[in-house]
């Protein structure tokens, strides 16, 4: 089988970083851009990274399908900057690391858009490599499953160079984050950058938005409403689903290490829908109904992680099973939806 994800370049030495990094008014010694972080994976990351307390965290959105009410309890801290921006436009600052995340993830949100989504993923991702080059930074892409399309090899591995229709109605994602994957190697090879590359693999946990229509998010939501769960034909469909805890460990340790990837990043736990549904209905309202509703187009027929190499390369592994992560999430959306558990 070809490969396509271990070739490594000699990369040239990166351009000299930010002179800002040692300037000794700074407190903060590594200062670190995170596109998208108003969104759900971004916002846990921004916890994540605030507890360090070397860190000063910049966070660019345009609030498209993230919200300021995700960073709230940083508004104000001195080693805290949100900015409304959109990563189609260049962003001129200096930093130390850039986390590009920035990108709607919703299946919904991302079609909703679909010229938009792909200028996000190819200029927006050429826009923050620039910046990137122009700095010093070493930048983190978080690229997608979605990369394998509907893959005929399972679980999948980086190798594994998917199966993809270019022209169906997720391309705008699916391509989108493989021409994005396609610019972070071109600039390592052609200008040094230091890149790193995440496939996730689907993520689930606090602060989804709630009508967000993945796949979790709406179950639980419609468990906690008394609604049927949506079960999307076939049901026999599979996804591997990590909690967004363990995903920000992985992201993190990707970027600490030295492994460009690209690296897989997601829980091999793998479920049909209709598993996932009988767990939520277990778990959380064991009176709600189950049924079947139509499927979109192109929607992938399996999906689970080899994670040999996040486990070799990062000493990584997801620690939080479905059914201890679920009654996390549900938590956080019964607070939200203001439905008590024994209402
Ligand atoms: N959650 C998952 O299961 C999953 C799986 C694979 C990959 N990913 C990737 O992880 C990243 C975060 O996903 P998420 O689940 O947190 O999604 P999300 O929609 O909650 O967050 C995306 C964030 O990006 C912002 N954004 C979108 N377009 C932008 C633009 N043009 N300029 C600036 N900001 C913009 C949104 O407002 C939002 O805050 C995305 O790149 C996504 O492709 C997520
Ligand atoms: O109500 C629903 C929603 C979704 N589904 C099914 O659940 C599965 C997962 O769908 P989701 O919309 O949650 O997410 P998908 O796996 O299709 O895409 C996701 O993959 C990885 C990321 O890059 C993105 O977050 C997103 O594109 C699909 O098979 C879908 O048909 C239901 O059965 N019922």
């Amino acid at each position: 089988m070809a490969t396509n994800g271990d070739q490594q370049a000699t990369p040239k030495p990166p351009p000299n970083p930010s002179p800002l990094r040692n300037a000794k008014f700074f407190q903060a010694n590594m200062r670190i851009l995170v596109t998208g972080g108003a969104g759900f994976i971004g916002s846990h990351l921004v916890d994540k990274l605030m507890e360090n307390e070397k860190n000063e965290v910049i966070v660019a959105d345009n609030y498209f399908t993230g919200s300021k009410d995700n960073l709230k309890k940083w508004i104000g801290h001195p080693r805290f900057e949100l900015i409304r921006h959109d990563v189609t436009e260049p962003l001129l600052i200096e930093v130390d690391q850039i986390y590009h995340l920035a990108c709607p993830a919703s299946p919904i949100f991302y079609k909703y858009n679909p010229v938009k989504t792909i200028k996000t993923n190819v200029i927006g991702t050429l826009n923050m490599l620039g910046l990137a080059k122009r700095v010093g930074a070493r930048i983190l892409l978080t690229s997608t499953s979605e990369v394998y399309g509907d893959p005929l090899i399972h679980p999948q591995t980086e190798s594994y160079w998917g199966n993809v229709n270019p022209i169906g109605v997720r391309s705008c994602y699916d391509e989108g984050k493989r021409v994005a994957e396609t610019l972070m190697f071109d600039y390592h090879r052609q200008h040094g950058i230091e890149i790193r590359i995440a496939r996730i693999f689907n993520t689930y946990g606090p602060r989804m938005n709630i009508d967000d229509g993945r796949v979790v998010s709406n179950f639980i939501a419609q468990a906690i409403r008394d609604d049927p769960l949506t079960v999307q034909a076939p049901g026999t469909q599979t996804r591997s689903f990590c909690y967004v805890s363990d995903m920000v460990d992985g992201l993190i340790r990707l970027m600490e290490g030295d492994n460009t990837g690209p690296i897989n990043i997601g829980n091999p736990g793998e479920f049909t829908m209709i598993e996932l549904a009988e767990n939520v209905k277990e778990l959380i309202n064991p009176k709600v109904e189950i049924i079947m509703v139509e499927n979109t187009p192109d929607d992938p027929r399996q999906r689970k992680p080899d994670i040999t190499k996040a486990k070799e390369l990062l000493g990584w592994e997801p620690k939080v099973k479905l059914r201890d992560g679920l009654p996390l999430m549900e938590d956080d959306v019964r607070t939200r939806l203001g439905v008590p558990k024994n209402k």
